[in-house]
């Protein structure tokens, strides 16, 4: 059953003090890594060591359909969802390529997927399914709540029971499921009080009058839900079994002190109802990008949270997420192996 894991904060001043010295006194003028600086002491306040090292990356990619769907919210059918699940699972997809040129062991998570997907054996290393079903699809939430409470419960769950199994002390956060920016767009505007307008995009690339058309019936979702105000009920109402999954994985990874790297838009959701659940989550997160959808520029503000890449990315899958890995992996190399001015010999600052 779901029970809010206990999430320890980073808070710890001589760490913090200890991390920051080490990083000014790398052979460097002071702050010239930059962001890359501020990266380097929020992993080492995640992972509590003035020497962190990323093990056994997990890149956690949850995959749900969306009743919303058949109201015209998205520019793709919803069979899309399951043939791009086989597409991870093939290795064609663009996480499958970024998780397999950055060692990163994919998972992919049927949470919801309309059409069943068989679970198959994988090779070690190799694109593996879990399947953890709640239905085929949530109901269509302009007209009623998208699941049950106790649905909502048994997904967030199952997020946490998958972060159990995983090794490593790095999640990387992926999704995929046609209309679920509707349920990013919804989520933010009941958790975050943004105006509807501000909240709605594109997507998988609707035109003008497809958003307008989305816009009215995310209307009619709010209104029809109008009593779901807290962030467990809102969840219900408003989101999908993938982004509850990928709730009740941040949870989880939170409380186990993991570094949690955030992808797009729906990711973002994700971390946002979290957040509300448990606000010290988000001292463990790390925001890989700034999505090209709109609505993600309030949600990233929403959650305080300043993204390491802008792209103008709008793919999730946890793309955004893959792409930034390097930049992690290298904030910790840098403050294990880059000399100090004085281990090197280098006439610090004045001589
Ligand atoms: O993560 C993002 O920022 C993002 C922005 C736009 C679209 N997506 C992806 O596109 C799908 C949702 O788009 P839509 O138009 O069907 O709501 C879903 O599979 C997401 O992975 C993802
Ligand atoms: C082709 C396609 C790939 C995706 N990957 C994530 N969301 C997606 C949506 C579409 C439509």
């Amino acid at each position: 059953m779901f029970v809010i894991p206990p999430i320890p904060s980073i808070e710890d001043p001589a760490l913090t003090a200890r991390l920051q010295h080490l990083i000014d006194h790398k052979t460097k003028p002071l702050g010239a890594l930059g962001r890359l600086e501020v990266l380097m002491l929020r992993i080492g306040q995640i992972l509590g060591t003035d020497a962190p090292a990323l093990h056994a990356p997990q890149m956690l990619v949850c995959a749900a359909d969306h009743g919303l769907a058949a109201r015209g919210v998205s520019a793709y059918p919803s069979d899309v969802t399951w043939q791009m699940v086989e597409n991870f699972l093939a290795g064609g997809a663009a996480v499958s390529v970024l998780a397999r040129q950055h060692g990163l062991q994919l998972t992919v998570a049927d949470c919801g997927v309309a059409r069943e997907i068989a679970v198959r054996e994988a090779a070690p290393g190799a694109p593996r399914l879990v399947s953890c079903r709640i239905a085929a699809g949530t109901q269509d939430a302009s007209s009623g709540p998208a699941m049950s409470a106790a649905q909502c419960r048994q997904a967030l769950a199952n997020g946490m029971a998958i972060v159990r199994g995983l090794p490593g002390n790095v999640l990387l956060l992926g999704e995929m499921g046609i209309g679920n920016t509707s349920v990013a767009s919804l989520l933010l505007a009941r958790l975050a009080d943004v105006a509807l307008d501000d909240c709605v995009g594109a997507g998988t690339g609707l035109d003008a009058a497809g958003i307008a058309r989305k816009r009215a019936v995310l209307q009619q979702a709010l209104d029809a839900n109008a009593a779901a105000t807290g962030p467990l009920a809102a969840l219900a109402a408003l989101g999908g079994f993938e982004v509850a999954t990928l709730t009740g994985a941040v949870l989880q990874a939170a409380s186990e002190r993991r570094v949690i790297v955030v992808d797009g838009f729906i990711t973002s959701a994700a971390v946002l109802v979290a957040a509300r659940l448990a606000p010290q989550v988000l001292e463990r997160c790390v925001f890989a990008h700034r999505s090209g959808e709109r609505g993600h520029a309030c949600m990233l503000d929403a959650l305080q949270a300043e993204p390491l890449l802008d792209m103008g990315l709008r793919l999730g899958e946890g793309s955004g997420a893959a792409l930034a890995w390097p930049l992690l992996d290298s904030a910790c190399r840098v403050l294990r192996e880059m000399a100090s001015f004085e281990s090197a010999g280098v006439a610090g600052p004045g001589g």
